[in-house]
């Protein structure tokens, strides 16, 4: 299905054909997050009730996929709905992070996909199938894994029906890859953490706990200056690849906005045809790190 050199290589390597494979991204925002889990199990349910909560926090992955749109989905919010061959054609041009054929269907998430998010300085929401976390899994794109199972498979038969949102034969072919997916789920070292979505809200406090949002983390958010009015007395320093702006050596523990840092990191990376960005953002003293060990103060 796709024939680019390196998908060539990995089909002679391993003797079989490559139907699912991802291409590393480059970021600095906090780790991304793949969910999955079998059709029916409450991952959209979960994820929106994320979106909704921590608006400014979260993105949401856009994939694209050949498959029609529900009634109530828009193209370019819940998925890019797309033809076939031009998802195949992009595949091959390596505009896609990772892709799998589901329940006939062809998805996948377009290394775009992740980027619109990060360089929003979000965290991304990835939910993809089992193929697809193990893609990602393989790549250089360092994510938390989280499996989502239902209580028992009658209780996934019993949602995925009252969703109304397939046909009986649609339905039939969800159920018959859910078994195949619960047992993915348990493969060792793939996920993270696996959470059991009995009762919706149980569920959603133990997502939040994984995903460390306590109290407060809210308001906790790095705050993005568009415009930087530089004293005339200010110093600068290079930590790795950040350059650090002191606008007030003295009081700097005092005030929270006079440090300044500006990210190189993101320059390198991203989609082809497409330049990330700088990152410049406001230095909190006494809860940032500037690099893995170094506490900025
Ligand atoms: N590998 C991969 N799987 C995806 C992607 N987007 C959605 N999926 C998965 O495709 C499956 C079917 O999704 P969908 O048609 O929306 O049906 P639902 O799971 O019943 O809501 C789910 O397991 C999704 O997690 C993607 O970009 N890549
Ligand atoms: N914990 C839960 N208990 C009962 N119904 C749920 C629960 N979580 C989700 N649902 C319902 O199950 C159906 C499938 O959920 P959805 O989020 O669409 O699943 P998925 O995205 O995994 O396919 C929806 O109608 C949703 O309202």
């Amino acid at each position: 299905m796709v024939g680019t050199p390196f998908i060539g290589e990995q089909e002679r390597t391993y003797g079989n054909e490559v139907v699912a494979w991802s291409k590393g991204v480059l970021g600095n925002v906090e780790k991304p997050i793949v969910i999955s889990g079998p059709s029916g199990v409450g991952k959209g349910t979960l994820i929106s009730k994320l979106m909704i909560e921590f608006p400014s926090m979260f993105g949401f992955s856009v994939s694209h996929t050949t498959r029609a749109p529900r009634e109530k989905e828009q193209n370019g919010i819940h998925y890019h709905f797309s033809d076939r061959s031009v998802m195949e054609s992009d595949i091959k041009d390596g505009k896609f992070l990772e892709f799998a054929s589901v329940h006939g269907n062809l998805y996948g998430t377009s290394v775009e996909a992740v980027e619109v998010v990060a360089d929003a300085g979000k965290r991304c929401i990835l939910d993809i199938d089992v193929q697809g976390a193990r893609s990602v899994r393989a790549s250089s794109l360092d994510a938390i894994f989280i499996f989502i199972s239902p209580p028992s498979f009658e209780e996934l038969e019993k949602r995925l029906r009252a969703r109304a949102t397939e046909t009986e034969e649609q339905i039939q072919k969800r159920l018959r890859n859910a078994r195949a997916e619960l047992e993915q789920g348990k493969s060792a070292g793939l996920f993270d953490h696996i959470l059991v979505n009995d009762d919706l809200e149980s569920c959603y406090e133990n997502l939040k706990k994984i995903l460390g949002l306590t109290e407060g983390v809210k308001t906790a958010r790095k705050t993005y200056p568009e415009l930087v009015d530089l004293p005339m007395e200010h110093s600068v320093s290079k930590i790795d690849q950040k350059i650090l702006i002191n606008c007030g050596a003295a009081e700097y523990h005092k005030a929270s906005n006079n440090m300044y840092a500006l990210d190189l990191s993101l320059l390198k990376g991203g989609s082809p045809g497409r330049t990330r960005g700088l990152n410049l953002y406001v230095v909190n003293p006494s809860t940032d790190r500037v690099n893995g060990d170094n506490q900025l103060s």
